[in-house]
């Protein structure tokens, strides 16, 4: 069976609460200090990614108990469980194998007792052989012009992944527009439709279940704007795919099944970017570049894997995570590129993260007595900087932050990138080291300062430092590096999951929301006062309706 052990139970976890009395009170320039290896002995290089843990608040007692804890939470029995394809998603009774869309092993990969490459393999090549039509113009829309212009309908997992991975990949990007309709607010598919042409525009309608609310509407308008434009059902076939596991529910909407690219209820949404949801990523940087990101991803996989955990990256990630979670009561954890082309990485991660591991109940259905899942946001860095950093260096709050920078740039423009990475450097070492009282007096004096200014001054301009970082330095962002790092993250969500003892697979939260939504709908479609709820949500339903008439 899946494990289900209880992490503060461990002896692992009594020795780690011991020790952290002992840590918590060092800076982390000391630990610096009383080891000269630190940095080699808390860095990783695994291919053209390079991860430097060294600035957290560890030692080498605290990573042998932190590997100390995943072995009792048994935590290398539950990675074989995921990439053998057993049911981990006990809930929903699946199997958890985003693995399988990038695995290029020759190994079998058995669902059910049946092998899932040959329809993976299947999926892939139907869509290479599509997209190369359109990408080279070989597909006509109904008035005979090639396509020019892609939108992807689709939203949560169905959405965040291209999104982040299309922005990540511009210098890649072809001559195809890709546009990415996702909010249910009409301003979205309208302002959209505003800048494009029916007869060449395809529309990707990417949702798992097909039933989702948003983008069912959205896919509807958008069918509706290509019929007013003078096309008649035909058209619909030259103007639409879909990317779904529910051929019923694409066939009803009137999809034609050929135009349907297919993948399985094993892949979570959160996860389903290296799916047929990858299309309009396909389309964009084309079937080489995403076979690169499929590799990329596999190679993480693998290091994952095999390597031993005390040099594994993922389970480093995801035991120092739950380090400052679980004994410093961190609430929070930035992700923080150096790279304006990852600028939804951290968005896209939000839902990775936060949907998997925002679970107060256990995997015996126990409401839990300990922190899980961190709320995660970020920004690109320089901007993040002028904004929310003052937070992060002077605040009450304990952030641990993850940095990461390419050390090539596809944009060699002046010293622009040299410039950026002067921030990336600084700032985490401002974070560590700060800056103490004498360090301020002195910067206080030679800005000429007079002592009565200093004293009243310095206090402000004091930085306790011992603020943790990890870096992640990768040598350019192609798509084989951006696939690597993306599944290193993916597999840290796992490794947390297993120690808090949760169902990461799963989403129930997320349906209380529909669930409600479906409710109220039919309310707001007639004129009539509502009764049914609380005091706020009456009045609130009743102002619109006021309103809304006038
Ligand atoms: O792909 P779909 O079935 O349309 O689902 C889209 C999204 O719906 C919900 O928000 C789920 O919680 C997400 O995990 C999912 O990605």
């Amino acid at each position: 069976m899946f494990p289900r052990i209880n992490f503060t139970q461990t002896a692992a976890y009594k020795y780690l609460s011991n020790h952290y009395i002992d840590i918590a009170p060092k800076h982390l320039r000391d630990l610096f200090r009383e080891d000269p290896d630190r940095f080699e002995k808390f860095s990783i290089t695994f291919g053209d990614i390079f991860f430097d843990y060294s600035k957290n608040r560890i030692d080498d007692t605290t990573k042998a108990l932190l590997l100390q804890l995943a072995r009792e939470c048994q935590l290398e029995d539950a990675m074989k469980a995921m990439f053998a394809g057993e049911a981990i998603n006990e809930t929903e009774n699946r199997a958890v194998l985003h693995t399988a869309l990038r695995n290029q092993g020759s190994e079998l990969i058995l669902v059910d007792g049946a092998d899932v490459m040959p329809e993976v393999h299947a999926v892939l090549a139907k869509m290479r052989d599509f997209s190369a039509k359109i990408i080279n113009g070989d597909w006509k829309g109904y008035t005979g012009k090639a396509i020019t212009d892609v939108v992807n309908i689709g939203i949560g997992g169905s959405d965040l992944g291209p999104v982040m991975v299309t922005e990540a990949l511009k210098p890649y990007k072809n001559h195809l527009n890709i546009h990415f309709v996702s909010n249910v607010d009409g301003t979205h598919i309208a302002e959209t439709l505003k800048g494009i042409d029916p007869e060449t525009t395809l529309f990707l309608i990417a949702s798992k279940t097909f039933t989702t609310q948003e983008t069912m509407a959205n896919a509807h308008s958008a069918r509706q704007w290509l019929l007013d434009s003078g096309a008649d059902h035909s058209a619909i076939a030259k103007h639409f795919v879909a990317l779904s596991t529910n051929g019923k529910a694409v066939a009803d909407f009137g999809i034609d099944t050929q135009n349907m690219f297919e993948f399985w209820d094993w892949v979570g949404g959160r996860y389903s970017l290296w799916s047929a949801i990858g299309l309009s990523i396909v389309l964009s940087i084309g079937y080489d570049n995403f076979s690169q990101l499929l590799q990329g991803a596999y190679a993480s996989d693998e290091h994952f894997r095999h390597t031993p955990l005390e040099d594994n990256i993922p389970v480093i990630m995801a035991l120092v995570g739950i380090w400052y979670n679980n004994f410093f009561d961190a609430e929070t954890q930035a992700i923080l590129p150096y790279d304006q082309y990852l600028h939804r990485f951290a968005a896209y991660f939000q839902q990775g993260d936060m949907e998997s591991n925002g679970k107060y109940v256990d995997r015996n259905g126990n409401a839990v007595d300990y922190q899980t899942g961190p709320i995660i946001w970020g920004e690109p860095g320089t901007n993040g900087q002028h904004a929310f950093y003052q937070l992060i260096h002077q605040g009450t709050k304990l952030i641990p932050c993850d940095f990461i920078a390419p050390t090539q740039t596809h944009n060699p423009l002046g010293e622009h990138h040299t410039l950026l990475l002067s921030n990336f450097f600084a700032q985490t070492e401002a974070l560590m080291n700060g800056k103490d009282e004498a360090e301020v007096v002195t910067e206080l004096k030679t800005s000429g300062k007079s002592g009565d200014e200093i004293e009243r001054l310095k206090a402000f301009k004091v930085f306790e430092g011992n603020r943790p970082s990890n870096s992640f330095l990768v040598k350019k962002i192609t798509p084989y590096t951006l696939g690597s790092l993306i599944a290193l993250y993916e597999h840290k969500i796992f490794v947390q999951g297993i120690i808090w003892n949760i169902f990461s697979f799963d989403q129930w939260g997320v349906e209380l929301g529909k669930q409600l939504a479906g409710k109220i709908l039919p309310e707001l479609r007639n004129d009539e006062s509502v009764e049914s709820h609380d005091a706020s949500t009456n009045g609130l339903i009743n102002q619109y309706k006021q309103w809304r008439a006038k």
